[in-house]
């Protein structure tokens, strides 16, 4: 019998109940909750006279909606727009009345919930982690089994702590070799998904593995799973090692004492065996990996820093050539245009791809003596959590940014999605750190341009993008 890959043994380990038609049902370990996706699940739970049934594998805190302008510490009230004031405040009674645990809007251990799970040790290798959020992939990081859920699903798994599923395909994404200096976690993936394409991974679990990923920090290795979704992929794995163990150890949900020491033994098993099998194969060279731009509407339409955005007329395929065409059009940019000739409006640097303490520090590299350039309308800081934002400021980071220009926020979504005061406006060109760049989605009209930490923070004081490493 050929051997199992990580994602057979996070499935098998899992698996309650398989039925013949295919659909089986899981156990979930923990269940992360958001203001957007939950209040109808907790409204369904109460119209059917239920309650949560594991109050303990719940951690919650509201991060879409939240303003990141230090008003908010005024409390809810300070919330201005009044469907995100509900949503929030929602949250609250509903973790209020059931007992759950939350991170309230102005608690320093408030963040973005793919970003507090692993920072508060309530994401584990070898768990299976859900929350009505498709980048709960992020959390695949640590070897656990990790994907977004709908507002049904939330509402399930609140009930019965199971999950209705169906057991996905694995696949291996391989990335090879060392890394480029100034080439990050972010261009690995973005390259993987201009390779695959935003369908690549559609119906699989993805696996990253290889010397480039393996190399990696846990954050580096976040930034790459978070992003399986926009691979088409729901979720993205990497395998536990020295690093995982060393980055959960301590925190406030981690085990503790013999439990520790007999998780850790256990957690030597989360890896695929030498024989598994998997349905698609990919493979990358990281030494040829470029500093990544996206420049489309689509996280597949990503090109290397040095690269000119495509001709349509060279593009045989009719389909292909019109969405070109359309995006082009839709980003204000014309035919072999150089990607370091796209002038940028605002830079943001947030988001749960890279808001973490090593995302803001690369960025800060690159601040550190300079200045935002006077093009630019507004340059954003924001962490991922209070406790990113505390560690920043421990290390004078907020003062390096502040000094350079950028703005220094609370943490949240903040301009990743328009769901908060934070965006773009019509024709506005972003360089964001985030993860989705489809139309609109930092604002109507607004241009979103994925980059990673360093190169938003070198185009904010370059005014159009660069390649970073002409700056370090
Ligand atoms: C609001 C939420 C449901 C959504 C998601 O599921 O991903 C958001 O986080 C996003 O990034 O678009
Ligand atoms: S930071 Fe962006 S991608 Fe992440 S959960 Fe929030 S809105 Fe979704």
């Amino acid at each position: 019998m050929a051997g199992k890959t990580l994602y057979d043994k996070l499935w098998d380990s899992h698996l309650v109940k398989q039925r013949d038609d295919g659909s089986a049902l899981i156990y979930i370990d923990r269940h992360i909750i958001h203001e957007v996706t939950s209040p109808q699940a907790f409204e369904g739970l109460r119209l059917a006279g239920r309650k949560p049934w594991r109050i303990d594998a719940n951690i919650a805190t509201p991060d879409h909606n939240v303003p990141t302008t230090p008003e908010r510490k005024g409390g809810i009230e300070a919330i201005a727009d009044q469907v995100s004031r509900l949503q929030v405040q929602t949250l609250d009674d509903n973790c209020d009345e059931y007992g759950i645990v939350e991170f309230k809007m102005n608690d320093v251990r408030q963040g973005i919930v793919h970003v507090i799970g692993p920072e508060q040790g309530a994401t584990l290798p070898g768990m299976t982690v859900v929350c009505g959020d498709s980048h709960t992939s992020t959390h695949g990081a640590f070897g656990a089994l990790a994907h977004g859920i709908g507002t049904s699903e939330v509402e399930h798994v609140l009930a019965t702590q199971c999950l209705v599923a169906k057991k996905m395909k694995n696949m291996l994404v391989r990335v090879e070799g060392k890394l480029p200096f100034g080439v990050t976690a972010k261009d690995i993936v973005l390259a993987v998904i201009g390779k695959i394409g935003t369908a690549g991974g559609n119906g699989h679990a993805i696996e990253f593995a290889g010397s480039a990923i393996r190399d990696l920090s846990v954050e580096g290795r976040m930034t790459i799973c978070n992003m399986s979704i926009e691979a088409g992929a729901r979720v993205g794995l990497v395998a536990a090692d020295e690093k995982t163990v060393e980055y959960v150890k301590g925190r406030p949900f981690s085990p503790k004492g013999a439990e520790w020491d007999m998780a850790v033994e256990a957690w030597k098993d989360l890896v695929s065996d030498a024989d598994a099998k998997f349905d698609t194969v990919v493979e990358l060279d990281a030494t040829q990996i470029k500093p990544q731009v996206s420049w489309g509407t689509s996280p597949e339409m990503v090109l290397a820093v040095d690269q000119n955005v495509p001709d349509p007329a060279k593009e045989m395929d009719l389909v292909k050539r019109d969405s070109i065409v359309r995006a082009l059009k839709y980003m204000g940019l014309s035919a072999n245009q150089a990607i370091t000739d796209i002038q940028l409006d605002r830079v943001f640097i947030g988001s749960c791809t890279n808001s973490r303490i090593e995302d803001l520090r690369a960025a800060a590299v690159i601040a550190k003596g300079r200045k935002v350039a006077s093009t630019i309308k507004q340059a954003i800081v924001v962490p991922g959590s209070g406790l990113v934002k505390a560690q920043a400021e421990a290390e004078g980071l907020d003062k390096i940014f502040l000094e350079a220009g950028f703005e220094w926020r609370e943490p949240g979504c903040s301009m990743c999605l328009a769901m908060n005061p934070d965006r773009l406006e019509s024709g506005e060109h972003c360089a964001s750190t985030s993860n989705r760049n489809f139309e609109g989605r930092q604002g109507a009209g607004g241009r979103t341009h994925l980059v990673s930490p360093a190169m938003a923070a070198a185009a904010a004081v370059n005014g159009r993008f660069v390649d970073v490493r002409e700056l370090i």
